[in-house]
């Protein structure tokens, strides 16, 4: 038996996804029964990375979500809408969804996940956290009897391949920025993954399937990298870390009643020694802290066409075993999502977090018991203080902090800046506990 697959998109995934399709020989024998139906694309006159016969071509994604011959929509158009509006459609027809639009399932899941339920088919979204990466299927099966405290992870390939690329060579951010376009692993708008939102998007799934509720999106703390210099970068090598765009929920520790999670996207020192550390250019990585399983991480290629669509086919194949195996497949308990209630985040002014600082001050007397002066005042303990150039007439001091509530950090910041000595305070990083 064939079963028919209607594509929406062919760019960079797209593209990855129909290569698999039709070049099935040495892999699972499942792919053998799956036919490429139609693909849906913005302009039918478009060169293309793959070759596929012109009828097969459609610019009408409507009449593909809505075609009795499809079982399987795979949508790789990305964005917001059509996106949406398209998987509603398609779950409205009866059709199993694969997708990897991780903007659209992290703002309506809800609204996704409650009509593939009631229609009973499934949403499969490998594809949309550390692309190629198994992540969400071992969350959801082989992590499922784990009580999770965390999840940390590099989960941004476009922004781990510059971060990396600036460390390696002193690149200038811009010029990296159109290497990973051109490379395929930018969004179509590379803000979402330069301000971090992307890598949130992601978060706030993972955290779904790790946590066991639904996340608000908005209420995902998320800082990007636009303000990591070279010299930030240089500074913390110094140190003994390195600069990472991480995604960071865990469970708030001592447990309240309400029993919140932290969740977060932020720039963020890593020492050298910590596994995430040594994760370069597009590779992504997630450790998962479980109990009683411990520590377990998952790295591999976190975006690009290939390793995208390798989870997008795995997806469309364990489908396609579903409806082999089943007449009327009804919801699977490990492969539905079920969740009901919305978690709870804690604000991120309560969250602690070491820190560093770069300042450029006077080069006065007792300007170093000033600082140290401002952050205790508020609470803030020091934990190193080095001062480490000179430039223009002004001492440059990078500042590390111990633990401290991130509310109490800003007031100490606030100070700070209204002293006579303090020129200006260039960058502030989080570090990891
Ligand atoms: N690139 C990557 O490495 C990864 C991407 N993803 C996700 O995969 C999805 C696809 O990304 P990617 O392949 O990079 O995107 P691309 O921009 O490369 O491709 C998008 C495709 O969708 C088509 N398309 C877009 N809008 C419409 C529309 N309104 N009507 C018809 N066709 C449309 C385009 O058509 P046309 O070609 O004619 O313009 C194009 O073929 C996104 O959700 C992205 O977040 C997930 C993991 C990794
Ligand atoms: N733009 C994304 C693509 C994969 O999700 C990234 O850079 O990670
Ligand atoms: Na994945």
């Amino acid at each position: 038996m064939a079963y028919n697959i209607g594509v929406l998109g062919l760019g960079t995934v797209g593209a990855g996804t129909v290569d698999i399709l039709q070049n099935p020989e040495g892999r699972h024998p499942l792919l053998g029964e799956l036919n490429l139906y139609r693909v849906g694309v913005r302009d039918v006159n478009k060169p293309r990375n793959v070759q596929l016969s012109p009828e097969l071509l459609t610019t009408d994604l409507e009449a593909i979500v809505t075609d009795e011959a499809v079982d399987i929509v795979v949508e790789l158009i990305g964005g917001l809408e059509p996106a949406r509006s398209l998987i509603l459609q398609a779950i409205a027809h009866g059709k199993h969804v694969v997708t990897a639009n991780k903007a659209v399932i992290s703002r309506y899941g809800e609204e996704i996940f409650e009509a593939a339920n009631a229609a009973g088919v499934y949403v499969m979204l490998e594809a949309a956290v550390g692309g190629g990466i198994p992540v969400i299927k071992p969350l959801k099966e082989a992590l499922g009897v784990n009580r999770i405290q965390s999840v940390i992870g590099i989960i941004n390939g476009t922004t781990n391949y510059i971060l990396s690329r600036m460390q390696a060579e002193g690149s200038d951010f811009g010029d990296v920025l159109a290497d990973a376009q051109s490379l395929g692993y930018a969004e179509a708008d590379p803000t979402a993954d330069v301000d971090g939102l992307d890598a949130a998007d992601k978060m706030a799934i993972l955290a779904a399937l790790a946590f066991g509720g639904r996340i608000k999106r908005e209420e995902i703390f998320c800082d990007g990298i636009r303000h990591v210099s070279a010299a930030d970068i240089s500074y913390a090598e110094k140190l003994g870390f390195r600069i990472k765009l991480l995604a960071i929920a865990s469970r708030e520790t001592p447990q309240t009643e309400t029993d919140r999670l932290q969740i977060r996207v932020h720039p963020t020192l890593v020492p050298h020694s910590h596994p995430l550390a040594s994760v370069n250019g597009v590779y992504n990585a997630i450790l998962v802290e479980g109990d009683p399983l411990g520590p377990v991480m998952f790295y591999g290629q976190g975006a690009g066409a290939g390793p995208t669509a390798s989870a997008v086919v795995s997806d469309i194949v364990s489908i396609g075993a579903i409806l082999k195996t089943e007449t009327e497949p009804v919801p699977h308990p490990l492969l539905s999502c079920p969740h009901q209630h919305y978690c709870t985040l804690t604000p991120i002014e309560e969250i602690n977090t070491r820190f560093y600082v770069r300042l450029m001050a006077q080069d006065v007397p007792k300007v170093i018991g000033h600082l140290g002066m401002a952050f205790g005042d508020r609470g803030v303990s020091l934990e190193s203080v080095v001062q480490i150039g000179f430039h223009e007439g002004l001492a440059e001091i990078v500042i590390v902090t111990h633990e401290t509530p991130e509310g109490s950090f800003r007031d100490a910041l606030e100070d700070v800046k209204k002293l006579d000595a303090i020129a200006s305070i260039p960058s502030t990083i989080r570090v990891l506990s």
